[in-house]
């Protein structure tokens, strides 16, 4: 018994729909690290990690890497090193990690204003949605010019298509824009529309691309631009306190996911979310978006269904959910893949009986709070214990 409060030990991510972020290291990867290079990453002694870094630049077409220890930061550097003279902004859809995830890093790293966009589709930005929110440098002094464009691919799941990314590359640099990439799952875009990660390098100035997501690394993104772009970020990465010193082994862990068979993992999981996307649809469960790859996102508010209600539905089953985004990775099993579909039927029964009606901010990941009552007027505080 330990004398300190510790977390239970982690069961596995085989039943975790949390997110693509809970998959656990292999034993593949474990016994790669005992061989890794020990150098200090600071001074680009360690061979792992710049291994690393131009294997993913490489697969990028793009000059140089810069390995980061969380997509956030590989994202903010990104965006600082694109900067230059305040007042700017970054124009991106309202639901993009870089706005509602990071903590604010743009207004305070980059003293940056984000302009979000809703858009016209409701999928994806288009060109026009673009051109109809983006503040043009013409010397208003009123406005903060827009610098950069920072698209998600995918974005909640969604592939951005090929076609649009094109056509909006055009019309930045004819505006003498910068256009990023939050690559945070960009493999899946990959896997899913069968675009190299090339083709998306000729189209980005730069691309976060983040290993610990659904390839499964454990730790760890690499920013990937041009050389100068690419120094300047690292410049920011060690202002961030992102200097890793021996970072080999996480690096080669990295390095087997990415030369691993990473786009058949990565399909499996498409193909356990598209299985529960057409199950929502044969029950009536209500889609928020297209399940284009690893998430399926259940529309709470058209459905009427209290998150809290499907995490506890979900527990009751034996798989853990954060509130209506269902996240696949490859470690998931299609037995849970099973008693999820058993979790969100129940409490979409349960919905159809207790329709709910949230009063609350509108969250896009996780959903549990203990201001929520139930129907009952109890107060829900502890996930495990709550019954009903
Ligand atoms: C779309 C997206 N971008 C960036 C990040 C940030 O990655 P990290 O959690 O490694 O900071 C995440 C979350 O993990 C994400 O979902
Ligand atoms: C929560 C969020 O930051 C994380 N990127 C996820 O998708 O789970």
């Amino acid at each position: 018994m330990s004398e300190f409060d510790l977390p239970l030990p982690y069961s596995g991510a085989s039943n975790d729909f949390r997110s693509d972020t809970f998959t656990t290291p292999t034993k593949e990867m474990i016994e790669a690290a005992l061989t890794a290079s020990v150098g200090d990453a600071v001074y680009g002694e360690d061979s792992d990690t710049v291994l690393l870094e131009k294997t993913l630049a490489k697969m990028a077409g793009m000059e140089a890497g810069l390995f980061c220890v969380s997509g956030t930061l590989s994202n903010q550097i990104a965006l600082r090193t694109h900067l230059f003279q305040p007042p700017y902004s970054i124009l991106c859809d309202y639901r993009a990690h870089i706005y509602t995830h990071e903590s604010a890093g743009l207004a305070i790293l980059s003293q940056a204003m984000v302009v979000p966009v809703i858009p016209s589709n409701g999928n994806y930005l288009t060109l026009e949605d673009i051109k109809s929110h983006y503040v043009p440098d013409d010397g208003d002094i009123h406005g903060a010019p827009t610098k950069i464009i920072s698209l998600e691919n995918t974005l909640h799941g969604i592939v951005h298509p090929l076609e649009e990314l094109v056509r909006i590359k055009a019309w930045c640099m004819e505006n003498n824009l910068k256009l990023h990439c939050d690559g945070a799952r960009i493999f899946n875009a990959v896997a899913q529309a069968g675009v190299p990660l090339r083709q998306y390098g000729e189209i980005f100035d730069s691309i976060s691309i983040c290993l610990s997501k659904s390839i499964g690394a454990p730790i760890g993104s690499v920013l990937v631009g041009d050389l100068k772009f690419v120094k300047k970020a690292n410049h920011f990465r060690k202002q961030q306190g992102g200097g890793i010193r021996q970072s080999g082994m996480i690096s080669k862990m990295a390095l087997v996911c990415v030369n691993g068979d990473w786009k058949t993992k990565l399909l499996y999981s498409h193909s356990l979310a598209h299985s529960l996307a057409a199950y929502c649809k044969e029950i009536g469960v209500p889609l928020e978006s297209p399940a284009d790859t690893n998430f399926v996102f259940i529309d709470l508010a058209k459905a009427r269904m209290d998150p809290d209600v499907l995490v506890k539905k979900g527990l009751k089953y034996g798989v853990k959910l954060m509130g209506g985004r269902v996240s696949f990775h490859y470690q998931i099993s299609e037995q849970s893949l099973e008693k999820v579909k058993l979790a969100i039927g129940e409490a979409f029964e349960y919905s159809k009986a207790h329709p709910f009606n949230s009063n609350g901010a509108t969250k896009i990941y996780r959903s549990e709070s203990t201001e929520k009552m139930d129907v009952d007027g109890n107060a829900i505080h502890d996930v495990k214990t709550y019954k009903y």
